[in-house]
């Protein structure tokens, strides 16, 4: 068996379009564009690229895009006070501050001062609690972008044993709690988990968002799962003399077993930018009352 490929670039690439015409409909209406403000301190070149995508997927959606970049050295003061200013900028809808902040910043500090409703990136500890007490909030994007992939693969996803494997704040946790919403059995396993291929063998629908290259072996996998990998890992050049990216599921042999899988590159790293498209444009309708699509 060949497990089916989900495609992120694609589903990605028609969730966007489907915000541009909204952004169309929100101009009309509102004679702004809704705006999104990234803040990257430092220039780690992989974050520098996620931000340059960031940018240009936002203007590509018809809005505005804020881009500030500031000095590795930037103070932490100075940081809180940028965030001050574009909480009370009526132009910005959303201000997404791109991680990882370097050392000597309190990144907990930063996202907690963010208005939490204009925290598209769903960061913000009241918007992890909303997501908790099934209040509207911001989600944050990686786990929205997979259940969106999860929906489109599998329709109703009630009743399924979902595990998701890793436990972090701006993937595990939220990604557990939608699918609970989802009406899914939940696992959230970890370093810890004894067994952990056994408890993967459980799973209808698994979740990989670990950081530890190709972990998930094909043998680990009940026939027909679903699987999402969310890992994006460097490797570095081998004989050939190219690097290359890599997931936290081992794509050659769990692509034996799986029923669909989403690769790496391609999977939920396109969804993860199309979903802060989404966030940005929610957060403007909902400070204009503004009625969008149910399913966007
Ligand atoms: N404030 C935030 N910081 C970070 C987030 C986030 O959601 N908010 N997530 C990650 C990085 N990230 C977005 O910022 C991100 C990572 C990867 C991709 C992506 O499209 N990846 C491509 C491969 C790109 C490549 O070749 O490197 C893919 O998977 O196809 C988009 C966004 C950490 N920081």
């Amino acid at each position: 068996m060949t497990a089916r490929v989900i495609d992120g670039k694609a589903t990605a690439a028609a969730l966007r379009e489907r915000i541009a015409g909204e952004v169309v409909r929100f101009r009309d209406a509102h004679g702004r564009a809704p705006g999104l403000a990234v803040v990257l301190v430092g220039d780690d070149p992989a974050s520098t690229v996620y931000v340059r995508s960031k940018g240009k997927a936002t203007l590509e959606a018809g809005m505005e895009s804020f881009e500030h970049k500031l000095p590795a050295d930037t103070g932490e003061k100075e940081l809180l006070e940028l965030v001050d200013r574009l909480n009370d900028d009526p132009a910005v809808d959303g201000i997404l501050i791109q991680l990882p902040l370097p050392r000597h910043i309190d990144a907990d500090k930063v996202l907690t001062r963010i208005d939490p409703d204009k925290d598209v990136d769903g960061f913000h500890p009241l918007n992890a609690g909303r997501l908790a007490v099934g209040l509207d909030g911001f989600v944050a994007c990686t786990p929205l972008g997979c259940l969106k992939l999860l929906r489109a693969e599998r329709g109703d996803l009630s009743g399924l044993n979902a595990v998701v494997i890793g436990r972090s704040n701006i993937v595990g946790k939220p990604m557990a709690q939608l699918l609970l919403a989802e009406s899914c059995t939940v696992t959230i396993a970890h370093s810890r988990t004894h067994d952990l291929p056994a408890v993967v063998r459980g799973a209808d629908i698994v979740v990989a968002a670990v950081g530890r290259p190709e972990m998930v072996k094909g043998d680990w996998l009940k026939p027909d799962a679903t699987v999402i990998d969310v890992g994006i890992n460097r490797i570095e050049a081998e004989e050939d003399g190219k690097g290359r990216l890599v997931g936290d599921v081992d794509f050659a042999s769990a692509s034996v077993v799986a029923g669909a899988i989403s690769p790496v590159p391609g999977g939920v790293g396109p969804m993860t930018i199309a979903c802060l498209i989404r966030n940005t444009l929610v957060s403007a309708a909902r400070r204009h009352g503004f009625s969008l699509p149910e399913d966007l």
